[in-house]
């Protein structure tokens, strides 16, 4: 893996492969993004004025849409060692202009969980904006221009699997076009329990 903290691999997914992808997301119910929060030992989701873009996840892609990130998947363990029984249900957002998702992190809720946290994060940036829409690390004083076709991997964990709170991050505002990622993250453990070696 990269020492970076934040990986890019630009080309990842090819312009046939993000058309179809997109293609095939226009089949999909989206709804207004969300984000979770703890409430009284519960994970509450909810949509929230720090995140206003449009969401679809995996439990809506048609068998052609699964095809592709099965694919997807082959290659991110292929280039980042990125472990697919790990991985939560894929999401979709779309961000029209002016809209954002405000500096968060994307572990911090998920210990307990049967799969543990989300250790790395994946983003896959399939249509790219004529203008904004960067993902800004303000601590690693970087911004990841939202590139057609590149992948970003990054760490949400340090070494001893805490939060990393340098991987804290920001969707910055689509100002001119529309963007549209896909994301997924690994979790410490496998994401359901038919994964586990049984005893
Ligand atoms: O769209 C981006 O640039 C970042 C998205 C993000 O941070 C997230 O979905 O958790
Ligand atoms: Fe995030």
């Amino acid at each position: 893996m990269s020492a970076d903290p934040v990986a890019l691999l630009d080309g990842f997914c090819d312009a046939g492969e993000r058309l179809a992808v997109l293609h095939e997301l226009r089949y999909c119910h989206w709804s207004p993004s969300t984000v979770v929060r703890r409430h009284e030992e519960r994970l509450v989701t909810s949509s929230s004025p720090a995140r206003t873009s449009t969401t679809t996840d995996q439990w809506w892609f048609p068998p052609e849409l699964l095809a592709l990130t099965g694919r997807i998947e082959s290659r991110l363990a292929e280039r980042f060692a990125v472990e697919p029984d790990h991985l939560d249900p894929w999401q979709a957002t779309r961000y029209e202009v002016g809209e954002t998702f405000g500096l968060h992190h994307d572990a911090g809720h998920w210990v307990r969980s049967p799969a543990g946290e989300r250790r790395r994060t994946v983003l896959i940036y399939l249509e790219e904006p004529d203008e904004g829409g960067g993902t800004e690390f303000p601590s690693l004083d970087l911004l990841v221009a939202p590139r057609a076709g590149r992948v970003a991997v990054w760490d949400n964990l340090r070494p001893d699997g805490r939060v990393d709170p340098f991987t804290r991050h920001i969707a910055l505002p689509v100002l001119r076009g529309r963007k549209t990622v896909l994301t997924t993250w690994e979790r410490v453990r496998p994401t359901c329990s038919r994964r586990e070696s049984l005893p």
